[in-house]
């Protein structure tokens, strides 16, 4: 989680997201698969989106087909736990990650998406339901939520 916290420092601060950073874990050795941060890559892009889209990328595919290529497990840390709806009317990353849940088992989050934009996140009870478990690592919350308001207007 640190790691994935040191990524979201990286993202251009702004007033109307969280600046994220996420990465996949291969579960059998623990290497990291993929990394990314909040608006990493074009296109208004949130940090677990990122993930996937420079993994689809590695394998010469869409985020859609990602689930053919991949086939070790793998767990997904993101600082802020996966948006369920988005502002901009993207597609969320709750339905992102379930799209790959055939090799994505578990996702642990560092704090729970603050209501600021959507009010509250019912996205941990969607991905628990889909199968995929969904764990908060406590102790980092004050630095990750800093870091993810940092574009936001103080007071
Ligand atoms: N988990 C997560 N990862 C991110 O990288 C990110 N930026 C958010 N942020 C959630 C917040 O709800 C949305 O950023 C707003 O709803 C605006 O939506 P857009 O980001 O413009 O699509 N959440
Ligand atoms: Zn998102």
């Amino acid at each position: 989680m640190r790691y994935a916290l040191a990524l979201a420092d990286k993202s251009p601060p702004k007033p109307t997201n969280f600046r994220v950073g996420a990465i996949l874990v291969k579960l059998e050795d623990w290497s990291i698969t993929a990394a990314g941060y909040t608006l990493e890559l074009p296109g208004n892009t949130h940090a677990e989106e990122c993930c996937l889209l420079k993994l689809a990328e590695q394998h010469s595919t869409t985020e859609e087909k990602l689930a053919d290529f991949m086939t070790s497990p793998h767990v997904l840390y993101t600082t802020v736990e996966p948006c369920y709806k988005r502002l901009s009317g993207k597609l969320p990353c709750v339905e992102r990650v379930m799209r790959q849940k055939a090799w994505i088992q578990k996702v642990y989050i560092g704090v729970l998406e603050p209501e600021t934009f959507v009010g509250p996140n019912p996205g941990r009870r969607i991905l628990e339901e889909a199968g995929i478990d969904v764990s908060h690592v406590p102790g980092l919350e004050d630095e990750i939520l800093k870091t993810a308001t940092a574009g936001h207007v103080s007071g």
